[in-house]
């Protein structure tokens, strides 16, 4: 039988206003996976009532920080008994093999919860000696206050992970939350919240509307009782964001998309390079915001590379992400096969040759992408600008330092960079001059709960994670008391 999702909205599991209802297909067969609630403004507003009910004078407002870490520890150990049924949860409504998302999601979604349960008790404020008031000694202190209800707009391509990022931090600030999943991949934050209830989080502090972002987006960005938007996804949908919550002045964090060098220099070990750059663009089928995409290796060692990292790619078993022996699932939905496809095209008629790969010939029964390799490409390819969110990797080759890093730095995103090398000097002196979040130094995307992650230029707007993550949901507010 077709499992049937419905929105989660102050502890309840509820149809949309209107009973619609959305079909979710499994696209590792083309088949139906599921339906879920097709949630309408009205269901969007309920939930941000019930959110706000619990920031202003709700249980959850009365609790200290001490308690909601506790709260937010409980729900880590809660999402650690069922880790795996809720990697399985993402993996298959994306086809991706469960595999990776246990391996990687699952875990970093519990360790991001345990270290943003130890902020809780630690948002402490300052306490500023300035020279008085009209001559009058004074105190000055500033306290660190939740920054109120948050609507959190998570995308498809590793759901439990991203939301933990958001919720973990936000629940330690004393924030509440509307959480807006892809409609594709409403499962594993559905679960999230019934565990929120279990772990003691009350009722109305953690709410789940599934359905369509261009029906709930707008209504959830436009609240008044919605102080801030935090979202990760497309540029474009960032953009539409921006442009409907900047003239009310709301809070906007964007984690938006990518098209990160891996910098490969001659005196790189080769086989950790290629199988480091391998991981960075073939891992969840290349969906990943920080994809390793472009390859930027040094002239003398580009065919060695090349060829080594070409036969990696065909040597990758791309199939039903259920077979055993499969490393490669399908991609997201059709609309994310016919991009990827479109693309591939594209690199060949603009002149790149194909190494590993090519379009793929069926998508009735599976949307299957195969992993390919471009070389003799330049910066200038739409392959090389655009992000294609997919198993698509684009090798350019350069002569020296400055050359990689002007290369890298010629696009118009900047959420992460790879830089193989063994020269130590060389590495921070690369990393440096990087425009990026976060720079890998001998390792792809080395994410981790303590360590800030972001973009800058068009990759998007603040951080997560870390520190960084949990202040971002909090106000500083100063108080002078004149003595
Ligand atoms: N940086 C990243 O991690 C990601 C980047 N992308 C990029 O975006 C491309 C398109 O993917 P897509 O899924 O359409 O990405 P979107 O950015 O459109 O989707 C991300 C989230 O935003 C929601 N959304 C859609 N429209 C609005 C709106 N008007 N207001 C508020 N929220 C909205 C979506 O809901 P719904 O599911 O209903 O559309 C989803 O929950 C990909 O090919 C990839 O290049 C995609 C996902 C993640
Ligand atoms: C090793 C996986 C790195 C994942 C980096 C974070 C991804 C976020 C996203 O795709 O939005």
């Amino acid at each position: 039988m077709t499992q049937a999702y419905e929105h989660f909205i102050a502890g309840q599991a509820m149809p949309a206003s209107d009973g619609a209802t959305m079909t979710l297909p499994n696209p590792a067969t083309g088949d139906t996976l599921a339906t879920s609630a097709a949630g309408t403004a009205a269901d969007a507003e309920r939930a941000i009532e019930a959110a706000h009910a619990q920031l202003k004078g709700g249980e959850w407002s009365q609790m200290n920080g001490a308690s909601r870490g506790l709260c937010i520890h409980r729900l880590a150990d809660l999402v650690e008994r069922d880790a795996d049924q809720m990697a399985d949860m993402d993996a298959n409504a994306i086809g991706r093999p469960p595999a990776e998302p246990r391996m990687l999601d699952l875990p970093n979604a519990i360790a991001t919860l345990r270290h943003a349960a130890g902020w809780a008790d630690k948002i402490e404020g300052r306490t500023i000696p300035t020279a008085g008031y009209m001559g009058q000694p004074t105190l000055s202190y500033t306290e660190r206050l939740p920054v109120g209800v948050v609507a959190a707009i998570v995308p498809w391509n590793t759901p439990l992970m991203i939301t933990c990022w958001k919720l973990g931090a936000l629940l330690a600030a004393g924030c509440t939350v509307v959480i807006k999943p892809a409609e594709q991949t409403p499962m594993s934050a559905l679960h999230l919240a019934k565990l929120c209830q279990e772990a003691g989080i009350p009722d109305g502090v953690v709410n789940v509307v599934t359905g369509e972002g261009a029906t709930l987006g707008p209504v959830l960005c436009k609240h008044p009782k919605v102080t801030k938007i935090t979202f990760t996804g497309s540029p474009e949908t960032g953009a539409a964001i921006q442009s409907v919550a900047a003239p009310l002045f709301k809070h906007v964090a964007l984690e938006l998309g990518g098209k990160s060098p891996q910098i490969v220099f001659d005196d790189a070990d080769l086989e950790a390079a290629v199988g480091g750059c391998a991981m960075g663009l073939f891992f969840n089928q290349g969906q990943v915001c920080a994809a390793g995409t472009r390859l930027l290796v040094h002239e003398d060692i580009a065919a060695a590379f090349t060829d080594n990292l070409a036969e990696v790619a065909r040597s990758i078993q791309v199939g039903n992400p259920d077979q055993e022996g499969t490393q490669m699932g399908a991609v997201a939905s059709k609309g994310q096969y016919d991009k990827i496809n479109d693309y591939i095209r594209r690199g060949s008629d603009e002149g790149a040759k194909v190494l590993a790969g090519g379009p793929s010939e069926d998508g009735d029964s599976g949307w299957y992408v195969r992993p390919t390799l471009f070389a003799e490409a330049t910066n200038d390819m739409s392959i090389a600008r655009d992000e294609i969110f997919g198993p698509v990797g684009t090798v350019i080759t350069f002569r020296d330092e400055a050359e990689a890093i002007a290369i890298a730095n010629d696009t118009r995103y900047g959420l992460a960079a790879t830089v193989w090398t063994s020269n130590v000097a060389r590495a921070h002196r690369v990393a440096r001059q990087i425009e990026a979040g976060a720079v890998g130094v001998n390792a792809w995307a080395p994410i981790d709960p303590q360590l800030p992650w972001g973009g800058v230029k068009q990759s998007g707007i603040g951080r997560e994670c870390g520190l960084a993550g949990v202040l971002a949901y909090t106000e500083e507010k100063v108080t002078t008391v004149v003595l």
